[in-house]
């Protein structure tokens, strides 16, 4: 069974439609990498699935239940996680005391330290002196905790080097190897493509390619036309 089903979703911002019907599934166990140029709508789709912005039509169905009128709050509740764009840390508190607020009942601090060694090593350390890398570990095991069914991740890489990002992408890979599903908005297509397993092109906020991540990566020309699109005719 698909983890998350979006059907037909459409989502305004504001009076102004940006997202026109797409349809994007993310399976236990796998990667499903959502692609595209600036303003395409990644971040979009991504805040009407986890219910920060409301969609204007379809369905989000969440392991077979509907959540397209459930609060942020419940479809966080019920497995959806999203860490979002900005690294949403509480700067005063220390590493571990922020991995303690995403903590499920049910769960230890283990698995995130597991994931990432680097932070037990900066448990006790103010978030705010954490790297820009470390921060960005510690909101993706900050998520995890929760024990959700999907993982909704935005843009993890920017501003950090590139070794950071290769950590960073190998420890999503190992999540998803361990069942959990991933939908993971990049804009370093070839580093997603590369630990991906299905792809999806945004452009003007509709889907125009829907495959596999191997496909894509063996072939940059395509994948660069499927950005441009009809860019590349307006401005010839
Ligand atoms: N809060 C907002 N209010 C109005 N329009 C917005 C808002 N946020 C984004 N938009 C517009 O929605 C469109 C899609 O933006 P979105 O951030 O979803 O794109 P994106 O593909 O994630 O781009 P990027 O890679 O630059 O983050 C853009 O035209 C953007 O200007």
């Amino acid at each position: 069974m698909n983890a998350l089903e979006l059907n037909k979703v459409h989502i305004k911002r504001g009076d102004i439609p940006i997202v026109h019907g797409v349809d994007i599934v993310a399976k236990p166990g796998e990667i499903s990498v959502l692609l595209g140029a600036n303003g395409a709508g990644k971040t979009t789709i991504l805040e009407g699935t986890s219910g920060v912005i409301p969609i204007a039509s379809g369905d989000i169905v969440l392991e077979g239940a509907q959540m397209c009128k459930a609060s942020a709050g419940h479809r966080a509740r019920s497995g959806i996680a999203h860490v979002e764009q900005g690294r949403t840390i509480f700067a005063e508190m220390s590493t571990e005391d922020n991995l303690r607020v995403g903590l499920h009942p049910e769960s230890g601090l283990e698995q995130a330290y597991d994931l990432f060694p680097e932070l037990k090593t900066r448990a006790n350390v103010k978030s705010a002196m954490l790297s820009g890398g470390e921060q960005q570990m510690l909101v993706i095991a900050r998520a995890l905790l929760g024990k959700p069914k999907v993982v909704l991740i935005d843009e993890m890489s920017a501003g950090l080097a590139p070794v950071v990002v290769a950590r960073l992408m190998q420890a999503v890979r190992l999540l998803a190897d361990q069942g959990l599903a991933v939908l993971l908005v990049e804009q370093f297509a070839n580093l997603a493509l590369d630990i991906g397993d299905r792809a999806y092109v945004l452009r003007r906020g509709e889907v125009v390619y829907d495959g596999s991540c191997e496909i894509l990566r063996n072939d940059p020309a395509m994948l660069h036309h499927l950005y441009l699109g009809d860019m590349e005719k307006d401005s010839a």
